[in-house]
């Protein structure tokens, strides 16, 4: 579902993806992990079409994000095919970015309507049954202020997934949160990665998360995927160094 062949990011000088590749299966939950500044969110704003890349192509779905064919050659894609590859894709963030202005099912409602060119009723409908997933169905004529952290980001989940798309990036989605409010979105986003068949590429540092939920996890360090391994394995007897260090400092962390 996810492809990355040969991927290189640079910011100026610095290379932050150095022949990047790796591959996420259709319904697949793969967690990365690594070392702040190593790039892991750099993966998902690449993936949003939020940035470029300097060398190499992404595939989402089969169908190249990066690139499109001119003649016999690919050159970098343009506007537009980004907007249609980007609907696809859905992302959480760290911070909710709800509008302020709009009641919790306007928010969930307006990109169906817009992007999608829903009409109200049926955008209604759906965002209905998504604020029951995600236990919110009594605050659909709440403003974002009158809500908890954690409910503002079950919120952000239900207008991510309102878009239907086929993949769902998670970056950081708990740590603006107060640590009591962590359990109550994690257990929303377990319980749709279990009952959908959505692919999820996600960055935690919630070990206990990622070990719950991830079929796989991938270790990331200085650009590249150093480990890659299902949770039991990588957690408990992890084969690089690096993984291992790394391990060792989240966890004394926690
Ligand atoms: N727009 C930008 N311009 C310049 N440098 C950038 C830009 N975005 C990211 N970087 C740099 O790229 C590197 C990777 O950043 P990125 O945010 O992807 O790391 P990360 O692994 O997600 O870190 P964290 O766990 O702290 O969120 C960092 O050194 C960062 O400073």
């Amino acid at each position: 579902m996810i492809r990355f062949d040969g991927v290189v990011k640079k910011f100026g000088d610095h290379v932050v993806l150095r022949e990047l590749d790796f591959t996420v299966s259709p319904g697949e939950f793969v967690t990365l992990i690594g070392p702040s500044g190593s790039g892991k969110t750099t993966i998902l704003r690449l993936l949003m079409t939020l940035e470029r890349v300097n060398e190499g192509r992404i595939y989402v779905g089969g169908e190249c994000l990066t690139h499109t064919p001119r003649g016999d050659n690919m050159v970098p894609a343009n506007e537009k095919h980004l907007r249609q590859m980007r609907k696809r894709i859905g992302m959480v963030f760290q911070q909710f970015n709800l509008f302020p202005n709009m009641n919790v099912l306007q928010n969930v409602t307006e990109a169906p309507i817009r992007a999608l060119g829903l009409s109200k009723g049926e955008a209604e409908a759906r965002a209905v049954d998504l604020l029951d997933m995600v236990g919110l169905s009594d605050k659909a004529r709440a403003h974002p202020s009158q809500l908890s952290g954690g409910q503002q980001q079950r919120v952000a989940i239900a207008r991510a997934l309102a878009m239907r798309p086929r993949v769902l990036l998670l970056d950081e989605v708990t740590s603006a949160l107060d640590p009591e409010l962590v359990a109550g979105v994690l257990r929303v986003l377990k319980e749709i990665a279990t009952t959908t068949d959505i692919t999820f590429l996600c960055v935690t540092h919630e070990m206990q998360f990622a070990r719950d939920v991830s079929d796989r996890v991938m270790m990331f360090d200085q650009g590249q995927v150093i480990e890659d391994a299902v949770p039991e394995k990588l957690f408990t007897a992890p084969e690089q160094p690096r993984t291992r260090e790394f391990l060792h400092a989240v966890l004394d962390r926690a």
